[in-house]
């Protein structure tokens, strides 16, 4: 897979480089390209906005910036992503798409976003995504992509060691993920339950489901009305 990621704050994706992303790149399960939008104006001042038509507060990008970043950045191939506060919403089945792809390129706005010509430009050529990865307001749209480029990349085959597998994730189920705890035994007089201590993996097995779903029903109770049809058994009903 390619990633690239089109922005006038490159080094906002520096962590891209670090950790077990950098480890990707390095051992060359990814490809990462972090592109300068600054690097296709022609004007001394390297202006990437203007104002709004229509009035209203804050600038918006333009589009004969950003139309030749993306000719150039986008090959045959390719998806591009714009974070948007106003996108649909990024989910775990979404990265997993994401993660079959060839080749993506993330448009990182700024300002009040980008002029909406550069979406419907590039639409007519691949397939645009306008994603959200939540209903809160951020600056720009560079830290969503390291959100999204995260779930994405660790799907990748051989990206995340044996120790972890991206199949016993939260949502794989269905489910929120049960608590996790690792020695002392006892820490601040706090006890690990006796039943994660018992070697006895079946009661383990059910103890880990019972937390999970509790926890659902008590942070996430909208998932349980999504979980396909069979998914809780006689006992998980009692929960
Ligand atoms: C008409 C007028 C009163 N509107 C009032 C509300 N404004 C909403 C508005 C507010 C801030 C920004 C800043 N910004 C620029 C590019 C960009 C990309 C992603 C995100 C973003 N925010 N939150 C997420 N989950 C995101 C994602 N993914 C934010 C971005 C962009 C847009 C838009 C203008």
């Amino acid at each position: 897979m390619r990633l690239d990621v089109v922005t006038i704050f490159p080094e906002y994706l520096d962590p891209l480089r670090a950790a077990l992303l950098g480890r990707a790149i390095d051992r060359g399960l990814i490809e990462v390209g972090v592109h300068d939008l600054r690097n296709w104006t022609h004007d001394v001042h390297r202006a990437v906005d203007d104002a709004p038509y229509g009035g209203g507060p804050g600038m918006v990008m333009k589009p004969q910036i950003w139309g030749p970043a993306l000719d150039e950045v986008c090959g045959e191939n390719t998806r591009l992503v714009v974070p948007t506060p106003a996108g649909r919403p990024f989910t775990q089945a979404m990265a997993h798409q994401y993660a079959a792809e060839e080749h993506l390129v993330f448009a990182c706005g700024r300002y009040e976003g980008i002029d909406q010509r550069v979406i419907d430009d590039a639409a007519r050529r691949m397939p645009v995504d306008e994603v959200s990865i939540g209903d809160y307001v951020l600056v720009g749209g560079e830290a969503a992509v390291l959100v999204m480029v995260e779930a994405v990349v660790r799907l990748l085959p051989g990206v995340l060691g044996n120790s972890r597998s991206a199949e016993e994730d939260s949502f794989s189920d269905g489910l929120l993920e049960g608590p996790s705890y690792t020695r002392p035994e006892v820490w601040r007089d706090l006890a690990v339950p006796d039943v994660l201590r018992s070697g006895n993996h079946a009661l383990i097995d059910r103890w880990r489901r019972d937390q999970a779903l509790e926890r659902t029903v008590r942070r996430r109770p909208e998932l349980i009305g999504l979980l396909p049809e069979g998914s809780l058994d006689k006992h998980d009903l009692k929960v």
